[in-house]
């Protein structure tokens, strides 16, 4: 597993205006967008293309394209939705599925309650979408279930990380080559598994309570 932390001062103000608790959902999904598009520019820098011609208004040259089939962009729903347009924004042609996970508050047992994606994903770049990486427990979820309709290469983007669950993911993950591309890792998980300091419950905070 190859982990990416983005080493930006505008990187650390945004995620620290996104951690204060005070911020409104608002903003803060206006600062998840702009925090995916910094994330996505490092994380597509393996992105396939290929060389095109291109005639410019004065000569002809060899320029680069997005090669077919396109990146398959993969939010986790609730809160991997909030970066789907940061994503997209850098990468208006990618094709979009989704993954709807949950974990559960207290065994942490996770459920796969959606899921809309094409049945054959052989050779494909997969780039999923979910905010935190708290116990990997969701990821790992989703990395095999990517996997075993044979996604290629997989990049995480995820705004924080705990380490407890960076070490899940090597760990569960054994020697998979999925690259995680991150904001910031922090200190640690607290008692009910939320990631230290964090930002508290990214879906909620994007998307509002829903039981
Ligand atoms: O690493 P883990 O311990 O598995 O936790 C991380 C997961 O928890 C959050 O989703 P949540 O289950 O709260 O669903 P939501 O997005 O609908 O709020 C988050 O978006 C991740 O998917
Ligand atoms: O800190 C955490 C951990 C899991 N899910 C969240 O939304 N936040
Ligand atoms: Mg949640």
């Amino acid at each position: 597993m190859r982990v990416t932390v983005l080493d930006h001062p505008l990187v650390a103000h945004k995620l620290t205006v996104l951690r204060d608790r005070k911020t409104p959902s608002p903003i803060f999904r206006l600062l998840v967008e702009e925090l995916v598009t910094l994330l996505a520019y490092e994380a597509t820098r393996e992105v396939r293309v290929e060389p095109v011609e291109v005639t410019t208004p004065v000569a002809t040259t060899t320029g680069t394209a997005l090669s077919t089939p396109r990146p398959l962009v993969v939010p986790i729903l609730r809160a991997g939705l909030g970066m789907l347009e940061g994503m997209t924004r850098l990468i208006p042609t990618a094709e979009v599925g989704f993954l709807g996970m949950a974990r559960h508050e207290k065994t942490l047992d996770i459920v796969t309650y959606a899921e809309r994606l094409p049945d054959d994903l052989s050779g494909r770049q997969v780039y999923v979408l979910d905010p935190m990486l708290a116990t990997g427990g969701t990821l790992v979820e989703a990395i095999k279930f990517l996997r075993k309709r044979g996604a290629a290469e997989i990049t995480c983007l995820c705004l924080l990380a705990a380490p407890e669950g960076l070490a899940a993911l090597e760990e569960r993950l054994d020697d998979d080559d999925v690259h995680v591309v991150l904001a910031s890792v922090d200190e640690k998980l607290d008692e009910n598994a939320y990631i230290v300091p964090g930002l508290g419950d990214a879906g909620d905070r994007l998307y509002g309570i829903v039981d």
